[in-house]
């Protein structure tokens, strides 16, 4: 029986979405913003070497057809045409009004967001006083510290002090829509920051806020404050079965790597791990080995965008590609007759970009096992429509497959 490999790199956009005037970092519309295609421009002009250097080098993906598919996006040519297409390559265009991981990954699993997201103003206070008085509430503190649009990384160094001596939760928001909420792992407590997401976070929900997010942190003013690997998102549950759930009920196995737990509620999901990049691509080539017949893998990695992307750091994105590209050679070389290995991306995170949110982009569609030739122009949702082809499931969501 087939098998299908989804992974999800998180926001390797490449450029080109046709709305893109319509989203914004600081006030500034996403027009011209493209991950990919700015991150080779720069290798390529030697302004990306830190512990790297030169061109943009990615054989295997290339290979499936990653510089066309960027070609097809947004009509740019930075990485080079050389390697031999061996794989199918398309450009996908989002149809949901929403440049976050959710939204991107339920479109890829054949079901687009219907509703408008809420968000926050980037004012101070950002968050209405019914939220604050829920946080205060269910945190069993007198405040919250922050209360603004904020990098989560920034916040944690400019308010880690004040949170250790008031004891309150640094609450904060961006252009997605989201209340994420850092504190302390040992001083406030994981298990106590895990609670107060899980309270607050039917209150966020009916607003429509996509999420809440624990961001537990440890270390103190004089080393400094470092994220630890404990996030944990509460998502709003997706708003109808996605490809998770149809796979599942065809009585077919779903392997969760990385957070696609998370982003869908663990609907449809028969296994789940988490952990590093590094850890997740461990489970990746095991799963290779051992995803039962007729099964999906389906996998994100996101430090593309939370350690790059949101950090604005080219260098360290170009680094995590060619990373990347390497263990995908390995993968390649391991799938069997039968298997589907689909690449995709949720949405853009330009690292050339002003601010440091999301962008609005294409996503490539690169695939391993459905021979050499063009997707072209499709939807997020025919991604859901192929695997479901492929693995020959019934299916009712969005999206046209490519088989
Ligand atoms: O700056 P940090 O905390 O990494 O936040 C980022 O992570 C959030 C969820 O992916 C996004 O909304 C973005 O703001
Ligand atoms: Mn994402
Ligand atoms: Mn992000």
């Amino acid at each position: 029986m087939p098998r299908a490999f989804l992974v999800v790199m998180d926001s390797v956009g490449i450029g080109g979405a046709p709305d893109a005037d319509a989203f914004f970092n600081d006030g500034v519309p996403d027009t011209g913003a493209s991950t990919l295609g700015h991150i080779a421009e720069a290798c390529e002009a030697g302004r990306a070497e830190e512990g790297r250097t030169g061109p943009l080098h990615l054989p295997h993906m290339c290979g499936l057809g990653l510089a066309e598919a960027l070609a097809l996006a947004s009509d740019r040519r930075d990485l080079s045409f050389s390697a031999k297409v061996r794989g199918a390559w398309g450009a996908a265009t989002e149809t949901s009004r929403g440049k976050d991981t959710p939204t991107g990954h339920w479109e890829l699993a054949g079901v687009p967001v219907p509703w408008e997201w809420h968000t926050f103003p980037d004012q101070k206070p950002a968050f209405p006083e019914e939220v604050t008085r829920a946080l205060c509430e269910a945190a069993g503190t007198d405040g919250i510290l922050a209360d603004c649009h904020a990098s989560g990384t920034e916040i944690i160094e400019r308010e880690g002090a004040e949170h250790l001596r008031s004891g309150w939760p640094i609450c904060y928001t961006s252009a997605d829509s989201v209340l994420q909420i850092a504190a302390h792992e040992e001083h406030f407590g994981l298990d106590r920051l895990l609670k107060l997401c899980a309270d607050v976070a039917p209150l966020l929900h009916d607003m429509k806020v996509g999420r809440v997010i624990a961001r537990p942190f440890m270390g103190d003013a004089e080393a400094g404050f470092t994220r630890t690997q404990n996030r944990k998102d509460y998502a709003i549950a997706p708003p109808a079965p996605t490809l998770l759930e149809q796979v599942q009920t065809a009585g077919r196995h779903v392997q969760a790597i990385g957070k696609i737990g998370d982003i869908f509620s663990m609907r449809g999901i028969d296994a789940v791990s988490k952990g590093s990049d590094t850890q997740l691509m461990v489970d990746l080539h095991d799963a290779v080995e051992t995803a039962p017949e007729g099964g999906l893998v389906f996998a994100n990695f996101v430090e593309f965008d939370s350690l790059y992307g949101h950090r604005r750091d080219v260098s360290g994105y170009a680094r995590h590609l060619e990373w990347f590209d390497g263990e995908i050679g390995r993968v390649l070389e391991r799938l069997r007759e039968g298997d589907l290995l689909i690449i995709t991306a949720d949405h853009g995170n330009d690292p050339t970009w002003v601010g440091t949110d999301h962008t609005r982009e294409r996503v490539p569609v690169i695939a391993a096992g459905i021979g050499a030739r063009e997707l072209g122009q499709m939807g997020f949702a025919d991604v859901a429509a192929t695997v479901a082809a492929h693995l020959d499931v019934a299916y009712s969501g969005e999206g046209r497959s490519g088989l």
